[in-house]
């Protein structure tokens, strides 16, 4: 089917509001709604923004930190809102997506993309004014890396997509350093190179396992066009810059020696990971064993690898100052 096609089948799937019809709200629909924000995935992205916010020099009230955090976590879904209505046509030929609202049509995509527009606006407007307008500019500037650089011009062009693109996940502890601050310091910009250099592993580790799903999309993942034993090669390559990485923030003075012990140990786990994904899935003559496994671990363990490194840095800044 092609893409108009696609999604005009989708565009005709059926309509949506959280009201049900007898103007009762009906908690699936809740439920949807509150999926076209990719829940999960803003988690960490909060939680690293808050970690941003704990370990800035100075003082904000509680009340707009946590409306700075609110601002960041509404801002993470509702590009993530834009982005399920933009992806509708790929997201229903991807086994992994085609169960979302839109794909499966529970909501209309022009209901999700007023959503997100709403909720993107409204989240840079408040973080402006409740915090400064440096961390209103560098949250409108992530929605928009994820959206425009990301989503809608680089996804599907180029295997470079999430290496750019990911500019956008690098930013929220940035965020909440300068919604503290009104600054981005060279503290936030370390924050900033961290999860920059951890992207490619954390997604190319996921694109291994569903490479038949972009491949059946026509997403040029790294895997689809330079096959997975490129994409193993460049995860390890970014992974050995990224395990160092994690100890500048010892190294520039902005976090002590705990911190740094931990980074090491997190970093070495990590690679640990990553060298099992390089190493186990070639037979001898190259050919790929369809071993899953250590891909899978090693995506996971990305995640546990920067919540537990973001823990650290908090708890370094809060145990010893
Ligand atoms: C361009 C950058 C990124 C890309 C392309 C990417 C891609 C993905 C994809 C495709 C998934 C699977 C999602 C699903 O099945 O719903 C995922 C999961 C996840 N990502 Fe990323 N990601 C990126 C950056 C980030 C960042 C910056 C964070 C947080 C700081 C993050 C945190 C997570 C988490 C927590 C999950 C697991 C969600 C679950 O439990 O299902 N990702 N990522
Ligand atoms: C503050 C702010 C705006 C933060 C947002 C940053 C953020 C979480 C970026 C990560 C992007 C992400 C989850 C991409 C998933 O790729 P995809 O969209 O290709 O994945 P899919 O196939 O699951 O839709």
């Amino acid at each position: 089917m092609s893409e108009s096609a696609i999604k005009t089948d989708i565009q005709l799937g059926g309509a949506s509001a959280p009201l049900g019809a007898s103007g009762e709200l009906d908690l699936s629909e809740v439920r949807d709604w509150i999926a076209l924000l990719k829940p999960r995935v803003m988690s960490l992205v909060v939680f690293t923004g808050l970690v941003g916010l704990l370990v800035a020099p100075g003082h904000i009230h509680p009340v707009l930190a946590a409306t700075a955090i609110l601002c960041i976590a509404v801002a993470a879904g509702a590009s993530g809102a834009i982005n399920m209505w933009y992806d509708r046509d790929i997201d229903a030929v991807m086994r992994r997506t085609a169960s979302r609202p839109i794909p499966a049509g529970r909501i209309r995509p022009q209901a999700a993309l007023t959503f997100g527009i709403f909720l993107a606006i409204a989240s840079v407007v408040v973080m402006g004014l409740a915090t400064n307008w440096v961390a209103g500019a560098a949250l409108a500037g992530s929605i928009g890396f994820y959206v425009f650089i990301y989503t809608m011009w680089l996804k599907r062009r180029t295997p470079q997509n999430i290496v750019i693109g990911g500019a956008a996940g690098a930013f929220p502890p940035a965020i909440g350093w300068a919604a503290v601050t009104g600054n981005l310091g060279v503290e936030a910009l370390v924050m900033f190179a961290i999860i920059f250099v951890w992207t490619p592993p954390h997604f190319w580790s996921l694109a291994l396992f569903a490479n038949g799903d972009y491949q059946r999309a026509g997403v040029p993942m790294l895997p689809v066009v330079a096959g997975a034993k490129e994409t193993r090669r460049q995860i390890w390559l970014y992974s050995l810059v990224m395990a160092p990485l994690g100890l500048l923030p010892t190294v520039i003075g902005m976090a002590g020696l705990a911190y740094g012990a931990a980074a090491l140990v997190l970093g070495g786990f990590f690679l640990e990971a990553i060298w099992r994904v390089k190493r186990d899935v070639q037979d001898e003559a190259g050919v790929s064993r369809s071993n899953d496994a250590p891909a899978r671990y090693a995506f996971k363990f990305s995640i546990l690898y920067l919540f537990l490194l973001f823990a650290a840095l908090a708890a370094d800044r809060m145990i010893f100052g």
